[in-house]
């Protein structure tokens, strides 16, 4: 299967001289096309700073990360946005969303970047994932109308607008209740099952048993994994079970 990252041995320190703090301490990580993974790690272990570094946001301090097939330091600030506006997706706890343009102009507004011409065809795909992630007629509603929930559909269809190879999620259902957390989950299942590799930040057992491969983070470090099976909708339970039992094992 093809790979569509490769970190090899990352390391990422913040601060200087007796300040100095390693946060990522020679992770190694591969994820495969198509793949749905979970990054698990107590508060500070590192998962936020590692999804930064595999999403080409913040340079690394040694190592190396392979986006499909392209080492990424070998792009300068342009053309690192290029390839994140173009074949990634980033979502994030509460989508930042201009609070001038309704919803529909947000979700548009980085594909028409630099060329107004397409904005007809862009306007029609943004319909297209507003229905199916089930907020067509809040198109033209301002930002602040709307729910939490359905403001991270907006960002979701955001981040569907150049049909990515990957989506990476920081703690995407963090800041949403349960009931809007398993729709939002529900959609990523169904984003996934249509072949984009999917990345998620979370903290959540529910969360990540919807997914295929669990990496347990502590201290800068991938500790652990768990693999499951891709999830049928009926073993939901057990799958949490196995996941806080890991956890637990883990020490998280
Ligand atoms: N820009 C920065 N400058 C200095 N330190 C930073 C910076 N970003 C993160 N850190 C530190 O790096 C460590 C790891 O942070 P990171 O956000 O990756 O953790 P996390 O596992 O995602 O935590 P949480 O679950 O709380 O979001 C923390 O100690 C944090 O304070």
């Amino acid at each position: 299967m093809e790979k569509i990252i490769i970190g090899e041995h990352i390391v990422k320190t913040f601060g200087e001289g007796d300040e100095e703090r390693t946060v990522l301490d020679g992770v190694s990580i591969e994820i495969n096309e198509g793949e749905f993974v979970a990054v698990m790690g107590p508060s500070g272990s590192g998962k936020s700073t590692l999804l930064f570094a595999l999403s080409g946001i913040d340079g690394v301090d040694g190592g190396k990360i392979v986006f499909d097939g392209k080492d990424l330091s070998a792009f300068g600030e342009t053309e690192l946005s290029d390839i994140r506006r173009t074949k990634m997706g980033l979502i994030f706890q509460q989508p930042t969303m201009l609070k001038s343009l309704n919803i529909l102009d947000n979700i548009i507004l980085p594909s028409i970047r630099g060329n107004r011409k397409n904005i007809a065809k862009v306007s029609e795909k943004a319909r297209t994932l507003l229905k199916r992630v089930g907020i067509a007629e809040l198109e033209t509603r301002d930002t602040t109308q709307v729910s939490g929930g359905q403001l991270q559909r907006a960002g979701i269809c955001r981040a569907l607008m150049s049909s990515p190879k990957i989506i990476f999620g920081d703690e995407p259902t963090g800041a949403l209740n349960s009931k809007s957390a398993h729709e939002i989950m529900d959609i990523f299942s169904e984003i996934n099952a249509d072949g984009t590799a999917i990345m998620l930040v979370t903290h959540d057992a529910k969360v990540a048993a919807r997914t295929e491969r669990i990496l347990f983070m502590l201290d800068g470090k991938i500790v652990s994994e768990l693999k499951l099976p891709k999830l049928n909708g009926s073993d939901i339970e057990r799958r949490v079970e196995e996941v806080t039992a890991k956890m637990l094992e883990v020490g998280i």
